[in-house]
């Protein structure tokens, strides 16, 4: 049977990549990056590969478009239309984690942003955020975002060192279990993000 864990974020660089592919890999499960924007300096599913997902565990991305910036912008420059009906979850024996591009509200086309997407899906929702000053004010807008849309939250993933306060804050105000935390490791390595992934994060919470 086919479950989905949706990772999404406060932000774009706040380290989605890196916690969804540790946590795919830590369970088995696929991963699928659907519109990819920005193929230069590397793509998800290319760290996908790297940081540990077996090749046959990767679904390839819907859209790969050329220019990093919103994969609606990236569409229009590329000359490409996104059709939201090739957004569809694809079918995997197992579970799939889905990484979407950005922070929750940013657009996919003109008329729909991710987190309308993600409420198409009505799976359990991730949200990664940052530990630094300023995420109690985006991890915050996000959630409200999502509930606006009556997206199903599972928790938040916190990315970076402890901050114990800012953590505690923004789960008990916005009523979310926190998942755990993924610290910087300077060396990013499919070993070292298993670790941390297994001693960061409560894993009862993916089953
Ligand atoms: N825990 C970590 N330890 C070390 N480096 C990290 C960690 N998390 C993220 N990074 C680095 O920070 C950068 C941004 O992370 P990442 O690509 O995961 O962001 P993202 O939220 O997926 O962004 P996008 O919106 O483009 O998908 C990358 O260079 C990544 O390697
Ligand atoms: C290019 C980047 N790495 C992501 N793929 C897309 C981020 C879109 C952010 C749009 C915005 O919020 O302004
Ligand atoms: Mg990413």
């Amino acid at each position: 049977m086919r479950r989905v864990i949706v990772v999404t974020g406060t932000d774009t660089d706040v380290g989605k990549t890196v916690f969804a592919v540790g946590l795919a890999a830590a369970i088995g499960a696929y991963y699928w990056k659907p519109v990819q924007a920005g193929l230069e300096d590397g793509t998800d599913t290319a760290s996908a590969s790297k940081l540990g997902v077996p090749a046959e565990r990767i679904v390839p991305e819907a859209y790969r478009l050329a220019t990093p910036c919103s994969p609606h912008r990236a569409a229009e420059i590329d000359g490409v239309e996104i059709d939201p009906t090739r957004l569809a979850l694809p079918d995997v024996e197992g579970t799939l984690v889905v990484e979407g591009a950005g922070g929750a509200l940013v657009p996919v086309t003109r008329e729909i942003l991710y987190a309308d997407v993600f409420a198409r899906w009505g799976q359990p929702t991730i949200v990664v955020a940052r530990t630094g000053l300023g995420t109690i004010n985006h991890s915050l807008l996000t959630i409200e975002a999502l509930r606006a849309r009556s997206v199903p939250i599972l928790g938040i993933a916190f990315v970076g060192p402890a901050e114990d306060d800012s953590e505690r804050t923004i789960c008990e105000i916005a009523r979310v279990p926190r998942l755990g935390r993924l610290p910087h490791l300077t060396s990013l390595d499919p070993d070292s993000l298993q670790a941390a992934i297994l001693s960061g994060f409560d894993m009862e919470f993916f089953r």
